[in-house]
């Protein structure tokens, strides 16, 4: 193991949270993420400073008092706690790479990020199977890692509204939306997907209202990956800085076994890798995301495995090897 010098200060950020998710386990991915990269001889958990940000995993045992947002009192915790550390690392001039659990807590690094950057217009590259822009009202599931997108545009799509949520959910939604200071945090037409392909009609109506564009697995195909990572950060021009979420079950179910939401026809671990080692070196990127790895619905940790591949060779090509 070569010990390589970070140029650029990368703090990782640790949420093992799996609150928010409709299956157990996702809680478990960073660490598979590190027995991954002992496998793999490499020192990448050597080579940075990571700070866990502690979790609330335990109400899980008490059963779920809101059916229309599971657990959202522990998802609003969760995402004032992941706010105040993204903002912090951003305000000590290092670059997050966040590795969570359940995809809700990307709502926290999204308001972590405006909070560090309050004048500054913040666009999101999405790369996962689903848009994640549900609401109380429109979810299907009330599985709230559906939701991160649409608590920080201040989105109730109460166009598509479907669900009745009870009042004492209804406070806390809209507490949530507050994270991070009053207000949307992005606008939803600042906001680009990459192989979304599992999408309920309330967030193709969102799709279709905001004009957000969708990459599609096929497009990423026949225009190529570079041209694909290249038009995406076209699309966000307008953005002063950009933030990067990469769920693993943007990748196809062949390989996104050990992941809670998996979806067909999705990229293969070889676009996933050139995408997000291509995107990351936009200087406008200022933080970087991971999250869904659950190793428990996985064999021989494969989806980890896989997943650290993309997670060493995107952060080798943010410090520019
Ligand atoms: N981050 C994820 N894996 N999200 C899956 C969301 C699935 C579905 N749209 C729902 O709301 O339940
Ligand atoms: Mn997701």
């Amino acid at each position: 193991m070569n010990k390589i010098l970070p140029l650029k200060d990368i703090r990782i950020i640790e949420v093992k949270s799996e609150i928010a998710a409709g299956t157990r386990g996702a809680s478990l991915g960073i660490d598979a993420l590190k027995i991954a990269s002992l496998d793999l001889e490499s020192d990448y958990f050597a080579r940075f400073d990571s700070e866990e940000v502690e979790n609330v995993n335990d109400i899980l045992f008490d059963g779920y008092a809101h059916p229309h947002a599971k657990f959202i009192d522990g998802v609003l915790t969760m995402e004032e706690r992941v706010c105040l550390q993204v903002s912090k690392v951003l305000k000590m001039n290092s670059f997050p790479i966040i590795l969570a659990g359940d995809h809700s807590t990307a709502a926290g690094s999204i308001s972590g990020i405006k909070n560090a950057h309050p004048d500054k217009k913040l666009g999101v590259v999405w790369i996962d199977a689903h848009a994640d822009m549900h609401t109380p009202y429109t979810t299907p599931s009330g599985n709230m890692h559906g939701m991160p997108l649409a608590m920080v545009s201040n989105t109730d799509n109460m166009e598509c509204k479907i669900n009745d949520p009870r009042s004492e959910t209804v406070d806390l939604w809209n507490q949530l939306k507050e994270v991070g200071g009053k207000g949307a945090k992005i606008n939803l037409s600042d906001v680009v997907l990459i192989s979304a392909r599992d999408l309920e009609q309330p967030e193709e109506f969102l799709l279709k209202k905001h004009n957000i564009t969708n990459f599609t697995t096929q497009q990423v195909r026949e225009k190529g990956v570079e041209a694909i990572a290249d038009e995406t950060l076209a699309l966000l021009d307008e953005c002063d800085i950009v933030y990067v979420s990469f769920d693993v079950d943007s990748m196809d179910s062949k390989i996104s076994v050990g992941t809670g939401t998996p979806v067909p026809n999705g990229l293969s671990v070889e676009e996933a890798k050139i995408l997000n080692t291509r995107l990351i070196k936009d200087p406008k990127v200022v933080a970087w995301e991971m999250v869904e790895v659950n190793p428990t619905l996985d064999t021989e940790n494969k989806m980890a495995e896989n997943a650290f591949e993309i997670l060493e060779a995107t952060t080798n090509s943010l410090l520019g090897e």
